[in-house]
């Protein structure tokens, strides 16, 4: 930050994504999303320090026709101060190469995770295609990387890929600029469909695009989790996050507040952490009712809870110190523990 002040974009982030499975991180804007995706990709600026450890298991490279098995076990801690720690060996369910992307360097990154174990729907697609390249030309270089498609199969392939994204085929000699947001994002989307990754990063999939779009997005992004894939879903759109997520994490200002099962938390009991509760209820088709107040600055945070300031349920102990996620939420009061207790 100017000034050489540090901030904290992430703290204590810690999770697991299994094989098959969908996890939705939402939360407002700012609240770290895009961060915590760059961190495992490798993908933040120079000046930023991570530390802690992603640990992705599974066999190698998704070379072409194979489909490995992979899994996403907790990023510890990324966080604007820290250092590193040295990668941790852990067992390995898949039986293939275990690989820290906190601590992997750029060189691994590059040649054997990035599209290939873990691939990225970028938030901002634009900036991540080549302006001087059209989107077939796109296609048909990640589908020569990641698939090894021979030249004549290059325009069928590059068509079927660009379908699975809903990208019109009689767009694909536009280049980017010619593209609307929404088209550019489908553009993103099906190049980050064509290395069937065994982890896929989905950072705002469906800015942009009319709710049948969004559907049809959001459950192809879905079909990738067949076959043992995993699939991150980063959104604004808890619609969306409804309807293809098996849990849910809830992140405000850097921190994960709730985690759980996506039943639980969008039908009954409902969310546990106030937040999370104000974030659900305050959706057109349930109270309507926003949340009071702002989310705080990141380089201003309270010592205690960052939501305690906005929060109704707000007691003792809550400007102490950040509740640590036990039991699925972050919080010293949460919602209808009662229930979730009687339920267990
Ligand atoms: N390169 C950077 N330099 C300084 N601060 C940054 C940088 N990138 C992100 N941040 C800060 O980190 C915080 C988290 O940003 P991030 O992009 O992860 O939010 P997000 O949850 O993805 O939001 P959105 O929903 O708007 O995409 C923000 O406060 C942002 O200002
Ligand atoms: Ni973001």
């Amino acid at each position: 930050m100017p000034g050489g002040r540090r901030i904290a974009a992430v703290t204590d982030a810690t999770f697991d994504l299994a094989p098959g499975e969908c996890l939705a991180l939402v939360g407002e804007s700012g609240c770290g999303k895009s961060v915590l995706a760059s961190a495992l990709l490798g993908l933040l600026p120079r000046n930023a320090t991570v530390s802690g450890s992603a640990l992705l298991y599974g066999a190698g490279a998704a070379s072409a026709g194979t489909v490995p098995t992979g899994t996403a076990e907790a990023a510890e801690a990324v966080e604007a101060t820290g250092t590193a720690q040295a990668p941790r060996p852990g067992p390995d369910p898949a039986g293939g190469a275990v690989i820290d992307l906190v601590t992997a360097g750029e060189r691994d990154l590059a040649r054997t995770v990035r599209g290939r174990r873990v691939g990225l729907v970028p938030q901002s697609p634009a900036a991540h295609l080549t302006p001087v390249r059209t989107v077939r030309a796109h296609l048909y270089e990640t589908l020569r990387a990641l698939r090894g498609t021979g030249r004549r199969e290059l325009p069928a392939a590059a068509e079927d890929a660009a379908g699975r994204a809903a990208f019109p085929a009689d767009h694909l000699d536009r280049y980017p600029h010619e593209l609307s947001g929404g088209l550019a994002q489908r553009a993103a989307t099906a190049l980050a469909l064509i290395g069937d990754a065994p982890l896929l990063l989905a950072d705002e999939p469906t800015t942009g695009l009319d709710r049948d779009l969004v559907t049809r997005t959001v459950d192809e992004l879905r079909r990738h989790t067949d076959d043992g894939r995993a699939l991150l879903l980063i959104t604004h759109d808890l619609a969306a996050a409804e309807r293809i997520a098996d849990r849910v994490a809830v992140m405000y200002a850097g921190r994960i507040v709730e985690l759980g099962p996506a039943g639980a938390f969008f039908g009954s009991p409902g969310p546990r952490h106030p937040y999370a509760r104000g974030l659900l209820n305050a959706l057109p088709d349930r109270d309507f009712t926003p949340i009071p107040g702002m989310p705080p600055e990141l380089g201003d945070l309270p010592a205690g809870c960052a939501f305690a300031p906005r929060c109704a349920r707000a007691g003792a102990g809550c400007a102490d110190a950040p509740p640590a996620l036990d039991g699925g939420v972050a919080c010293l009061h949460p919602h209808s523990d009662d229930q979730v207790a009687a339920r267990a």
